[in-house]
């Protein structure tokens, strides 16, 4: 598994310099990786791993859903540790506010009142014209 602490520990400028299809470094799950002589053996082909290098590729290597025994192929790759303090921290998705139109909860009880009486009113109305203009 590589190990951690089981290797020199790198920082993500210094990892940063590997990115070429001479020399190509990716960071995976906090570890870092030489991948240069697996570039023209991957599957995926060495353009999506040149473009994973100068960052953290944990995400890129997971969303394609890589099969376990893409993942033992790691421990060959193996140099080091990535100092993770040198990773910018991600960016998390924060939802825009919501607009409160309805703050007030009373006004929202009478909302429900009326929806539920206006009904009955125009029921009752009905009911007392047909009442009122009978003529027999
Ligand atoms: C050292 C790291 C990596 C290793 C050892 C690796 C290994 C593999 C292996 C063995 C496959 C065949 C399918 C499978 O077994 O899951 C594969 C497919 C693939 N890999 Fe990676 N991969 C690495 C990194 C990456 C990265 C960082 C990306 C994306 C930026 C990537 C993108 C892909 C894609 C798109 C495929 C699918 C290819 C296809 O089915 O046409 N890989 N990889």
């Amino acid at each position: 598994m590589g190990g951690d602490g089981g290797g020199k520990v790198y920082t993500l400028a210094e990892v940063s310099e590997h990115n070429t299809s001479k020399d190509c470094w990716l960071v995976i799950d906090g570890k870092v990786y030489n991948v240069t002589k697996f570039l023209d053996d991957h599957p995926g082909g060495d353009e999506v791993l040149l473009s994973s290098t100068a960052k953290d590729a944990t995400e890129d290597f997971d969303d394609v859903g890589h099969s376990t025994s893409a993942r033992k192929m790691l421990d060959d790759l193996y140099v080091g540790e990535i100092d993770k303090s040198t990773i910018p921290a991600k960016r998390t998705y924060a939802p825009p506010k919501q607009p409160q139109y309805n703050q007030d909860k009373t006004s929202d009880f009478f909302v429900k009142l009326l929806q539920f009486l206006v009904p009955l009113v125009i029921l009752g109305l009905a009911v007392g014209v047909r009442f009122y203009t009978k003529t027999e």
